[in-house]
């Protein structure tokens, strides 16, 4: 039988912990807040925002939205991180992406103090991750990891394939399998005979943007299969970067889209905004 990880339910059960932990804090006076800065009006962008800020809320997590117009000077979105970075009821800063091509995004991301750096995209949290030794921790990898926590699902010795290298996800996801004792391979668009390679894997995590582009002949039987994607058929339906229906078939163990990786990418968020919140006031 294929098991389900169902992120869902899996963010739901650690976020009434967390809310748990967060009333504790309130007692103690601490509330964490959490920063979103949102640049322009990209309609994905505004449904992932409104996601975060909802979940917030049900938490007792303060959040801030800035919204700054599409047309936004790079200056105008540091001098909103700047600010950010100087108020005392800020834990987490996030800059969504992406951003308008006006605005150059390594800039921006390098502006957030690395200590509010929710997204740990800061090249200081990068290299932490990459020593060893993690800070912040980019959301999705970290619920990919929560996810496959909660089912018993162990890595170490594991052959971990990972298709896509960007910055917010295979990069981060390589470095976290790697401390956990895989043997980790990436793979990306210019790999030849991809699917010779993604049969090898015992755990194989899909983020490369491409609808359904994961088959069944892509997986070994038995495999644990990740799913990033979130991409539109040509039905206009939501689907990820992996064939559902033909790979669960092979796989022991599957996320859908929608319900997997994508609310887990949130409860890392919420979870990582209360350790910051710890962290900056000791405790
Ligand atoms: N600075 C930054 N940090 C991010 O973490 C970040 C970002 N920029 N830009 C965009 C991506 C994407 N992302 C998602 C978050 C939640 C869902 C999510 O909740 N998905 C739901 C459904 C959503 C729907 O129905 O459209 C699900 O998969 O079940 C998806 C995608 C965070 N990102």
């Amino acid at each position: 039988m294929t098991m389900i990880l169902d992120g869902k339910q899996t963010a739901n059960s650690l976020m009434a912990d967390l809310k748990t932990e967060v009333a504790a804090m309130k007692t103690r006076g601490i509330t964490p807040g959490l920063a979103v800065v949102l640049v322009g009006d990209d309609p994905a962008s505004a449904i992932y925002v409104r996601n975060k800020q909802r979940r917030a809320q049900e938490l007792g997590i303060t959040s801030v939205l800035r919204r700054l117009p599409s047309s936004a000077t790079q200056a105008e979105v540091l001098a909103v991180v700047e600010a950010l970075n100087h108020d005392d009821t800020i834990d987490g800063i996030l800059v969504q992406l992406p951003l308008p091509e006006q605005v150059d995004p390594d800039a921006v991301i390098a502006a957030i103090a690395p200590s509010k750096d929710v997204d740990g995209f800061h090249a200081n949290n990068v290299g932490r991750l990459w020593e060893n030794n993690p800070g912040v921790v980019a959301s999705t990898p970290y619920g990919i990891m929560a996810l496959l926590k909660h089912y018993g699902i162990t890595v170490a010795g594991k052959r971990a394939v990972i298709i896509g290298r960007s910055n917010i996800v295979g990069r981060p996801m390589a470095a976290l399998l790697l401390n956990a004792d895989a043997t980790v391979t990436m793979t990306h668009s210019k790999t030849p005979d991809l699917f010779a390679v993604t049969r090898e894997a015992d755990l194989l995590v899909v983020a490369i943007g491409r609808a359904q582009f994961v088959t069944a002949e892509a997986v070994k039987p038995g495999a644990v299969v990740i799913d990033v994607g979130m991409d539109r058929n040509a039905a206009g339906k939501l689907v990820g970067d992996v064939d559902f229906d033909s790979v669960a078939k092979v796989a022991s163990a599957i996320t859908p889209v929608p319900g997997g990786v994508g609310p887990m990418t949130i409860a890392a968020l919420m979870i990582q905004t209360v350790e910051l919140a710890k962290r900056h006031h000791n405790g």
